[in-house]
């Protein structure tokens, strides 16, 4: 799938542009503080129905503007749809495709496939387990609506769950209701699990061969679940657990507390691997989620590179150019440097100063 128009206001420091962008490699460039990742920003923004930064939908709307408007157009290989975006300063945002409200999140997810590669992905590696479930879940929710229902339904009643567990150290005769959560914690978190588990074996195997191929076979990769409960033995956990659950006010057992594991040559990258490594892991992860939404639906998602370029010796970004061929992706950058020069067309360069988007074929002379 590709974009084949997008419309902005008020988003950010972006204050109003429409862009035709070329169905490959769209390069968007400029200095610091532009607005080249708030670009980017607002086209996640129509994949996911939220930020990829975690800013909240008040922040996104720029500073002199009560609202802030994003519409894109989006070819696949058998539909045009329209994604509309409107964020007010003190209502809740609206979202439509093609003319229809969305009411829940979930039927937004589909119409635009988007992979997002930035910096910051260093922390799917090297930072807290929260990051990893985060990029499990953005994925699977992307390709599974009914995951994007359970996974909804599991924190709806972990919450409950949690609640109820702080009225019982005050009231002992409450852990009776216990069990009602129990039965619906189990059911939602154990379809997780095993949808987690699928996609990471897949996951696993796409990512080995893309980082050999990004290391020219020097580092190798392996990329494990690690679920906080095996298939199967979450109600055992739950039940086993409960008097430490008590005491927290807490539960501490279910997908909720999941990780992943990778392993860069046989060792804990998070641990042992170089911030090179580190990189390229999250990277070859990012790379493998491209071949699995293809393979899951048919389409190739959009590509949104943050200034990933100038973090990659000359022959990872060679791989990386090469690899992403035959895809439309928007790639940021302060500068372009010979090598990634000769790939682009100047049609495909986009000039950020200041807000404004300059599309460079429009500006030859
Ligand atoms: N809500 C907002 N309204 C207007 N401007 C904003 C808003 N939020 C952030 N900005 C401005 O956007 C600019 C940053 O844009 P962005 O993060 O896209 O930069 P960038 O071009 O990607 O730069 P870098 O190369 O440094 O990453 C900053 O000048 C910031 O003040």
């Amino acid at each position: 799938m590709y974009i084949t128009e997008i419309f902005l206001q008020g988003f950010r420091n972006l204050s109003q542009l429409h862009i035709e962008p070329s169905e490959g490699i769209n390069v968007i460039y400029g200095s610091n503080a532009q607005g080249k990742t708030n670009f980017l920003e607002s086209l996640y923004f129509c994949a996911m129905g939220r930020s990829m930064r975690g800013k909240s939908d008040q922040q996104l709307i720029a500073f002199d503007a009560q609202e802030s408007h994003i519409r894109l157009l989006v070819q696949t290989q058998n539909r045009r749809d329209k994604i509309d975006v409107h964020l007010k300063q003190n209502e809740k945002k609206g979202i439509a495709v093609n003319g229809l409200p969305v009411k829940r999140l979930g039927e937004l997810f589909g119409t635009l496939y988007a992979v997002i590669f930035s910096p910051e992905d260093l922390s799917l590696v090297k930072d807290a387990p929260t990051e990893r479930r985060r990029f499990l879940d953005m994925e699977l929710c992307q390709l599974s609506r009914v995951y994007y229902y359970d996974l909804q339904q599991y924190y709806r009643i972990l919450k409950q769950r949690n609640n109820l567990l702080k009225e019982i150290q005050k009231k002992p005769s409450l852990q009776e209701t216990l069990f009602v959560w129990d039965g619906q914690m189990v059911e939602y978190g154990e379809r997780i699990i095993a949808a987690r588990r699928r996609f990471l074996v897949r996951l696993d195997e796409i990512a080995a061969e893309k980082l050999a191929r990004l290391t020219g076979g020097r580092d190798s990769l392996q990329t494990l679940y690690k679920p906080n409960c095996e298939d199967g033995s979450f109600a055992e956990r739950l039940h086993r657990n409960l008097e430490r659950d008590i005491l927290f006010g807490a539960t501490q057992s279910g997908p909720h507390k999941d990780d992943i594991s990778f392993l860069v040559n046989g060792r804990e990258a998070k641990v042992y691997g170089s911030q090179g490594q580190q990189r390229t892991t999250a990277l070859a992860a990012r790379l493998a989620e491209i071949d699995l939404i293809r393979e899951e639906t048919g389409e190739l998602p959009v590509l949104l590179l943050d200034d990933v370029f100038s973090e990659l010796d000359e022959s990872r970004q060679k791989y990386l150019l090469e690899s992403i061929d035959g895809l439309q992706a928007f790639v940021t950058c302060t500068g372009i440097e010979d090598s990634v020069r000769k790939y682009i067309s100047r049609d495909n360069l986009f000039y950020v100063e200041n807000g404004t988007i300059i599309p460079q074929k429009e500006n030859r002379h």
